[in-house]
């Protein structure tokens, strides 16, 4: 397949490029570079400096790559960020997906995957959220990426199109042979944060919020390695390929840990102090968010093989540990 990945020059589409490629398809990347890296996308692959919405230039690139199916990445994700700044939120996420849509219904793109969030779910009870469970973001982010979700099944339903929409827990971790990892500039991702705590990088961090309604009063969180959510993907594709149905999965391991356990658990694998200081709430955080991953598995074939805390915290830590050693002041 000729698939188009959207915000490929990131972190989560990065992966997706490496993986398209080792399972034989051919991947074009589209990004405006936003939070992204050019030098991120491998050599051989074609990258289209772009922005999702700018029309001709996305039904262009449809056409003169042949694309079959489209793979949608490009997104703003700080939720902070968000609830600061809800117009640029909408704007990137739920807007500009409306013209990237559009471009594909003109060029007759079928298969679409796109990357949603558990932060569509707001605050659930503390049992694993299914994928039929009450839509409530707490953040313009999780509205944005709700919104989406609604035009794209609206869109696949009178357009002919299909269509896998896969909601991330908390994604962390690195290529295993460390091709690719996280490079967002001013990191605000907790694994990310604390590995860079450990490093020496910042002089401490900061646990938003100790009072929550949790055994060690901070928040939960299912934290899947970036390896298996994007093996996620390409099942999904493929499953699109062979005219399976559309459907919403949730792409989580099904157990969660709390702030305090990540800290703990880099400190136990860098062999490192982590100085944490309490702080209050961040605008936004809902208490706990763990996924009910039995669709995932049944439907698409899934079996993570990296399901393990400190394995994900020691891919991280390579990768940070790279990027210093390379003088990438990421
Ligand atoms: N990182 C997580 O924990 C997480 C969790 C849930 C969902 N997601 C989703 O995964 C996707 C990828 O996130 P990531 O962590 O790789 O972030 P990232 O910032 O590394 O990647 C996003 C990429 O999209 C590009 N981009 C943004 N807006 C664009 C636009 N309008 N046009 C073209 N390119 C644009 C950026 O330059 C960047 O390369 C996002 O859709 C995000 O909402 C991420
Ligand atoms: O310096 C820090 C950074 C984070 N946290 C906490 O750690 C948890 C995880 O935070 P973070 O890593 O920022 O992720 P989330 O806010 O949970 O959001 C991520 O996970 C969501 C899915 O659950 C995705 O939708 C988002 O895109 C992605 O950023 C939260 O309780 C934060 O308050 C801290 O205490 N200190």
């Amino acid at each position: 397949m000729n698939v188009l990945v959207t915000g490929g020059a990131g972190y989560i589409g990065g992966h997706m490029v490496l993986a398209l490629r080792d399972a034989g398809h051919n991947p074009v990347v589209f990004d405006n570079l936003s939070t992204g890296f050019r030098w991120s996308v491998p050599e051989g692959v074609p990258l289209v400096v772009g922005d999702v919405g700018d029309h001709e230039l996305v039904l262009r690139t449809l056409q003169s790559h042949q694309i079959d199916a489209i793979a949608h990445f490009a997104a703003k994700l700080v939720v902070p960020e968000s609830v600061a700044d809800p117009l640029g939120y909408y704007l990137n996420n739920t807007v500009k997906s409306r013209t990237l849509m559009a471009a594909a219904v003109a060029a007759g793109v079928e298969k679409f995957v796109f990357s949603s969030t558990a932060a569509v779910y707001g605050n659930a009870s503390d049992k694993p959220l299914g994928e039929d469970a009450p839509l409530a973001p707490l953040s313009p982010y999780g509205s944005s990426k709700q919104l989406t979700e609604v035009m794209l099944r609206d869109v696949a339903a009178a357009h002919g199109m299909r269509y896998v929409t896969l909601r991330y827990f908390n994604v962390a971790g690195a290529d295993p042979a460390l091709r690719h990892g996280q490079c967002t500039e001013n990191a605000t991702h907790l694994i990310k944060v604390a590995i860079q705590t450990a490093l020496g990088l910042r002089p401490h961090m900061e646990i938003f919020g100790t009072d929550y309604p949790t055994p060690d009063g901070t928040c939960i969180r299912d934290y899947i390695h970036v390896t298996d959510l994007i093996a996620a993907h390409v099942l999904a594709l493929e499953h699109l390929d062979r005219g399976g149905e559309s459907m919403v999965v949730n792409c989580g391991y099904g157990h969660g840990y709390s702030v305090s356990e990540v800290i703990e658990t880099v400190r136990k694998v860098s062999g490192k102090p982590v100085e944490a200081r309490f702080g209050s709430r961040r605008p936004g955080d809902p208490v706990t968010i763990v996924a009910d991953s039995g669709r995932i598995r049944s439907r698409l074939g899934w079996e993570p093989r990296l399901d393990d805390l400190a394995t994900i915290v020691e891919h991280s830590l390579r990768w940070e540990s790279m990027l210093r050693e390379r003088n990438l002041k990421l």
